[in-house]
């Protein structure tokens, strides 16, 4: 252990209410919207090649005619309201918007630039619209921000002239005073999602990234924020010098999950295509199906993390289709499913192949989501020496009771229900406390 002054200001996992509720939250939806989306991923008519939200870089696109996009920002087709509602039918808890990605426009009308919503024809408040909207419709809201910013001339990705370091703090002070903004213009915010921390100016000056943090939890204690936000005075990211994790929750998962459960909270966030998070109008490649994303959201479940998935809204506001499909798929099946997801955690039980366990942390049920149909019509559950299962029924069919066999001394085999639909289902499964040696004690943490 090296003495740091900027490394980690916490040690473990949090234990108060807003935390908790981060947990039990378990899903969310990302938005990306800026002026990226007016672009749709495509420059003087043709396809970009990347990212949709990079567009300005990807496309090489001067600061002057990427400004202009301000005057087309009208947003005839915006409605916060629908994207609430269509994100309480999906049924994701949390939802995080980028306030202000890394083209610097920021969807709030700000103090400290002319660079946001005021200066273009739609003009309104759109952060103050998606927090109601979203609020009210019980949906906890956080802030994405973007440290990088192309647009303000005092950001720098690396200092290395005097000037250069006289520039990149004053741009510090600027995102000082934004993120006071944001806190106290919008107080229902309950939490940051910092991203664009890589470049070698925030790597060299760690400190600017322990003060956000400090500045944060004076204005609101139970404020959260993951880890991608930190780095300590050696440069280290995430996880300090020490190995210990700066932040809440380790945020590094960005469309990718880990193989097996972290020690620390964590979140993945994830797009419906390959990597497109800002509106791109002609998605290519893979485009996840609703069936893939569930199982990506219980498998997050089963290691004790959060899933959240993206959504870029259109340039003229409205949602597009395919996202409003996946919406419908999703919440009609956590409709019927979402027990084995919300406030759920990981099951001490062995990993099978044909899917994922969760447990509920106080119903004591424990949840099999079943995605990968065994051929044998067999589902196999190796649990505790002495467990017994009481009950095992299937989401949606609780009068419809499985008769599990067992098969060793602590191995079962269930029989795997039909699959007509294409989705994953659930079986719920009550175990009574062992009775023989090595009693089981079933899941009531
Ligand atoms: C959440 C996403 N993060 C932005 C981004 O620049 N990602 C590039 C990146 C990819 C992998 C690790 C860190 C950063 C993307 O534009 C999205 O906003």
């Amino acid at each position: 252990q090296i003495p740091l002054k900027y490394g980690a200001s916490r040690e473990g996992k949090r234990t108060d209410a807003a935390m908790q509720r981060w947990r039990e939250n378990r899903f969310g939806q990302f938005i990306h919207f800026g002026l990226y989306s007016l672009a749709g991923g495509h420059w003087n008519g043709k396809y970009v090649e990347g990212a949709a939200e990079w567009i300005k870089g990807n496309a090489r696109i001067s600061d002057e005619d990427y400004e202009a996009l301000t005057r087309q920002f009208v947003l005839p087709e915006f409605d916060a309201r629908e994207w609430a509602r269509i994100a309480k039918e999906m049924g994701v808890k949390y939802s995080v918007i980028t306030t202000k990605h890394h083209e610097g426009f920021c969807l709030w009308p700000s103090e400290y630039t002319d660079y946001d919503v005021s200066r273009t024809p739609f003009g309104r408040d759109l952060l103050k619209e998606y927090v109601d909207a979203y609020t009210q419709e019980g949906i906890d809201v956080y802030f994405y921000y973007s440290i990088i910013d192309w647009n303000h001339p005092d950001w720098r990705s690396r200092v290395e002239t005097v000037e250069d370091s006289l520039a990149f703090f004053r741009y510090c002070d600027f995102m000082n005073k934004q993120i006071t903004e944001l806190m106290t213009r919008y107080p229902e915010v309950k939490g940051f999602w910092f991203d664009g921390t890589w470049d070698k100016s925030v790597v060299k000056f760690g400190k600017i990234t322990w003060d956000i943090e400090q500045l944060m939890h004076r204005l609101n204690p139970g404020i959260i924020c993951g880890s991608r936000l930190r780095v300590d005075e050696k440069g280290a990211r995430h996880f300090d010098t020490n190995g210990k994790l700066m932040g809440d929750y380790e945020q590094g998962w960005e469309r990718s999950l880990p193989e097996k459960a972290p020690q620390n909270d964590w979140e993945c966030v994830m797009t419906i295509p390959e990597n497109q998070w800002g509106y791109q109008a002609d998605w290519r490649g893979h485009i996840k199906s609703a069936t893939e994303i569930i199982e990506m959201l219980a498998a997050a479940t089963s290691m004790n993390g959060n899933f959240v998935l993206n959504f870029g809204p259109k340039g003229d506001g409205s949602l597009r289709e395919e996202e409003k499909q996946m919406a419908r798929k999703v919440g009609k099946w956590m409709q019927l499913n979402g027990e084995a997801i919300y406030g759920c955690v990981q099951a001490p039980l062995k990993p099978q192949k044909w899917g994922y366990y969760t447990r509920h942390r106080d119903n004591g049920f424990v949840y099999m989501v079943v995605c990968y149909q065994p051929v044998s019509g067999m589902l196999k559950v190796v649990l505790p020496t002495g467990s017994v299962i009481e009950n095992c029924v299937v989401l949606g069919k609780e009068g419809m009771e499985l008769k599990p066999e067992k098969s060793t001394k602590n191995e079962f085999v269930i029989p795997a229900p039909e699959v007509k639909d294409g989705f994953p289902y659930v079986i719920r499964l009550k175990l009574k406390e062992g009775d023989s040696v090595g009693n089981y004690v079933a899941p009531k943490v």
